[in-house]
């Protein structure tokens, strides 16, 4: 499924958040959003998910208008995976990851053995059969997030729409995570803080900066020293892996005032 969005804009209590983004993601794409903390991430993921309502601008599945579109029908095309999703309850993990199946059923009825076996299988895709049967309040963070991964895939979505979905990941399930999604037929926009993962795993990213899209195009275009001293403040040195994808070395936190971003848009006063 393609996604797209153009002239996208959101504010939060008059202030805006998401300004005049436009994208084109390509049917099976594997796309990594990436930003400094408040540039507009989780926002724009929400918007494209069709959580939120944009300001301005159209987001489109495969050219048709998401605001054309039930909640229903967009649960299912597209799954969301929050960052923190705060699920307190009493359900065993499989009923939670079978939330992902709502989409498809009648109110009142119950999971049927096609219900089931597609949990099953999404359990299985991220290695948490064995915890199908305990209680939620008793898995840790990390198997937290797997299951909501795995609720996600149980949607069998086109599209899979993810923040930061490594957070909680001990190192060895952060790069499975990110293998399954480079591998799954979905088209996947996935919001990254590690670059290291998102340039090892991505096809294309995405940068952001105060709410504006100031990059978009192969790992080693976007991810440069200029980009990372103007955007992250970081200074840092990019080298190839044994495979030519960049690898990253920091040299720590730049002091003092960096350029500006290469914005696409006029800057909001008093950014960098
Ligand atoms: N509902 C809201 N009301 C007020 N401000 C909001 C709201 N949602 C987001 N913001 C603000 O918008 C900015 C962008 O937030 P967002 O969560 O989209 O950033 P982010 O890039 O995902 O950040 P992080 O990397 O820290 O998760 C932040 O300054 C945030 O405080």
């Amino acid at each position: 499924m393609r996604i797209t969005a153009e002239g996208l804009g959101w504010s939060a209590s008059g202030t805006p958040v998401v300004r005049g983004v436009g994208l084109d993601i390509a049917p099976g794409e594997t796309v990594g959003l990436l930003g400094p903390n408040g540039s507009g991430k989780s926002s724009l993921l929400r918007c494209l998910a069709g959580l939120r309502v944009p300001d301005t601008g159209t987001v489109r599945y495969d050219g048709v208008p998401v605001r054309d579109l039930s909640p229903r029908a967009i649960a299912r095309r597209v799954a969301f995976v929050a960052q923190d999703s705060g699920l307190d309850t009493d359900l065993r993990v499989t009923d939670v990851v079978g939330l992902g199946r709502t989409p498809f059923r009648d109110r009142w009825r119950g999971p049927d053995a096609h219900d089931r076996a597609v949990v099953a299988a999404a359990l299985e895709r991220v290695g948490l059969t064995a915890l199908a049967g305990r209680p939620w309040q008793n898995l840790s963070g990390g198997e937290r997030q797997r299951a909501h991964i795995a609720r996600a895939f149980a949607q069998q979505p086109y599209g899979l729409l993810l923040d930061e979905p490594t957070n909680h990941l001990d190192v060895k399930h952060q790069l499975e995570l990110m293998e399954l999604l480079a591998d799954a037929d979905q088209t996947v926009l996935v919001a990254l803080h590690d670059l290291a993962l998102a340039a090892r795993h991505c096809d294309r990213l995405l940068l952001m900066h105060d709410g504006v899209l100031v990059a978009d195009g192969a790992p080693a275009d976007v991810l440069t020293s200029e980009n990372l001293a103007r955007i992250f403040e970081v200074e840092a040195e990019l080298s190839a892996d044994a495979l030519g994808r960049p690898a990253v070395t920091y040299r720590g936190p730049l002091r003092g005032t960096v350029p500006g971003p290469p914005s696409r848009s006029p800057s909001r006063q008093g950014t960098p």
